[in-house]
């Protein structure tokens, strides 16, 4: 884990702003940073030898952004390092193209789920100039390598987002997307509620993409390729083409793997005849009051759970609230900043079991206090 040891911290009150990164508060061991690009938390703590440094897992953003707010924790306690062991890391990342969940995807006209390498991606870029393209990938190294290879290339039209991408789909207009493309997704044999393709997924495909658009899935595992078609043969108004072996224009690092095998390799195309209706208004993740009597017993209801892990006080009238909070397969590890009125240190993703969650979260800790 990138983390560093310095020799010394000041007595600081927060807020505090450094060039422009926000150090936002202080709760116990932990540190609310706001960089250009992300929100998430540091954690300092007393060691021998000084004060180690280091991310919090819940929040991490990418290395850059983690780097950029070490940096400036060392000039705001006028700190010398001690220990560092992200040294490797010395070239400025480029992110321009990096999005956060929050951001606006009205705009994109092609997703990729899960790059990987980004092969692909860079093809669909080249392919498309006058389109945008969004790669969505939970592996952060591999987004590291693929903003590199776009600022070296000087591409414009891609963005990337770090995020499961069974959620963002969900914050896509409808009727919006020409293509989604799902290539060499990981099987996950032994535990299919994390795979990719499920039932929601294709819903959320079928209205985001427009009329005659189409759902791209390749891949070596012929048991995936059978889960799949069983569940795309669930939905309506959409038609199927299934090759088997299909040449294709890309040849990404697992295809490559894969044919040097000799093993099989199976493509669905899931091409959308629907015309959706418009995406609902937006969640409001707001709170009006103070969350009060709080429980550490989980909270189990029919399609979301609410669990809260620990409270880390700030002062006397707030204090940071960890919970796991959301679906039920998939949950989201979150901060609450619990004041008078409170805040999402960083706001669950705009699906509707979060959405039901946080408003027994707010039924449950504050009206009935
Ligand atoms: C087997 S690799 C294939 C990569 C690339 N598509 C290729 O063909 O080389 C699967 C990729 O999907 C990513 N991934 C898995 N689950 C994901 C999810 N829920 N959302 C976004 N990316 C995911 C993994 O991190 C990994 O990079």
């Amino acid at each position: 884990m990138p983390h560093i040891v310095i020799d010394k911290i000041k007595d600081l009150s927060f807020p505090q702003k450094i060039d422009d990164i926000e150090f936002l508060f202080k709760a116990q061991e932990l540190i609310g940073v706001k960089t250009p690009l992300s929100k998430f938390l540091i954690k300092v703590q007393k060691r021998e030898n000084g004060y180690l440094v280091k991310y919090d897992k819940i929040t991490r953003p990418i290395i850059s952004e983690i780097k950029k707010a070490y940096i400036g924790f060392v000039k705001l306690n006028d700190a010398n390092i001690i220990f560092e062991n992200i040294s490797g890391i010395k070239e400025k990342l480029p992110n321009k193209n990096l999005l956060s969940i929050d951001d606006d995807l009205s705009n994109i006209d092609i997703v990729e789920v899960g790059f990987g390498s980004g092969r692909h991606l860079i093809h669909l870029a080249k392919e498309n100039p006058t389109k945008i393209i969004l790669g969505i990938e939970i592996h952060k190294p591999s987004i590291e390598q693929v903003l590199k290879r776009l600022e070296h290339e000087n591409i414009q039209n891609v963005r990337i987002l770090n995020h499961d991408a069974r959620i963002i789909l969900s914050k896509i207009p409808s009727n919006r997307l020409d293509a989604i493309y799902v290539h060499f997704p990981v099987p996950w044999d032994k535990k299919p509620h994390r795979r990719v393709i499920n039932k929601d997924f294709i819903n959320e495909s079928i209205r985001t993409l427009k009329k005659d658009g189409f759902l791209h899935l390749r891949t070596d595992s012929e048991k995936y390729f059978n889960y799949s078609l069983n569940e795309f043969l669930n939905f309506d108004k959409i038609e199927l083409k299934i090759k088997k072996n299909m040449p294709y224009i890309v040849s990404s690092k697992y295809e490559d793997r894969w044919k040097k095998l000799n093993k099989n390799i199976y493509d669905i195309y899931m091409i959308n005849n629907e015309i959706s209706p418009k995406l609902k208004e937006e969640f409001d993740f707001s709170f009006e009051k103070k969350l009060k009597n709080l429980t550490f017993k989980p909270l189990i209801f029919d399609k979301f759970v609410i669990h809260i892990e620990k409270v880390f006080k700030i002062d006397e009238e707030k204090e940071l609230i960890r919970l796991t909070l959301g679906n039920f397969n998939r949950p989201e590890h979150i901060y609450i900043l619990n004041k008078e009125k409170p805040e999402y240190f960083k706001k669950p993703a705009p699906i509707k079991e979060n959405y039901l969650a946080h408003l027994e979260l707010k039924r449950i800790f504050s009206e009935f206090n």
